[in-house]
């Protein structure tokens, strides 16, 4: 098996379609199981850096594995991947009107066991959204299992007035830092 194998740890189409931007197709897709519960009083970076770590720990695969963390966080309050239609909407109802932080990690463990980490911090800023608005894009069902309950890739844009960052990080894998990584790491990359 070749040095230059690359698993990417994730269970997110978005994450492989992100790679393909950078023209890479990952040899094997391994998402990992992990607990991602945080820790009491986590702070939002450190939770993005340790599940990432987490990810990329969880897979033994030869040459290179690759694995990456979003998370949404609202002050140090880091937001729920929501699973009911109420949890997204009081995310909606905190996001609405205000700038929040989107961190999104990124974590390469190279064939010889070593880790490095990257951190892409973003911050968006939502219009006030009206009762109808966020009804509105609740019925469209992209909330489901999304960091801050939306997906900056569909219909919430619409409502997002600015981003200042990268749209790759907020929607999963920060292709600037993910780059940069693999090339400090000696992965063949353009
Ligand atoms: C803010 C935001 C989040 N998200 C989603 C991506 C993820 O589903 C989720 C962040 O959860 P992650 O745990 O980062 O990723 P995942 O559960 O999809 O996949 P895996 O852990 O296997 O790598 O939020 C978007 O798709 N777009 C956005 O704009």
């Amino acid at each position: 098996m070749s040095a230059l194998h690359l698993t990417l740890a994730s269970a997110s189409p978005r994450r492989r379609d992100l790679l393909a931007r950078l023209g890479l197709t990952a040899d094997a897709i391994s998402p990992a199981d992990i607990d991602e519960t945080p820790r009491s009083a986590e702070r939002p970076r450190d939770y993005a850096l340790r599940m990432g770590a987490e990810k990329a720990a969880a897979i033994s695969a030869p040459g290179f594995v690759l694995a990456g963390d979003t998370v949404v966080a609202a002050g140090r309050r880091i937001l729920p991947k929501t699973e009911k239609e109420s949890e997204a909407r009081a995310c909606l109802e905190l996001l609405s009107g205000r700038r929040h932080t989107v961190l999104s990690s990124v974590v390469l463990k190279a064939p010889d066991g070593s880790v490095k980490a990257k951190l892409s911090e973003n911050i968006v800023r939502f219009k006030s959204l009206s009762p109808e608005e966020i009804s509105t894009y609740l019925a469209g069902n992209e909330w489901r299992g999304k960091a801050g309950g939306y997906a900056i890739q569909g219909a919430a844009e619409g409502l997002i007035q600015w981003i200042r960052g990268s749209h790759s990080s907020v929607m999963g894998l920060p292709l600037y830092e993910t780059r940069a990584l693999l090339k400090s790491a000696g992965f063949p990359i353009g």
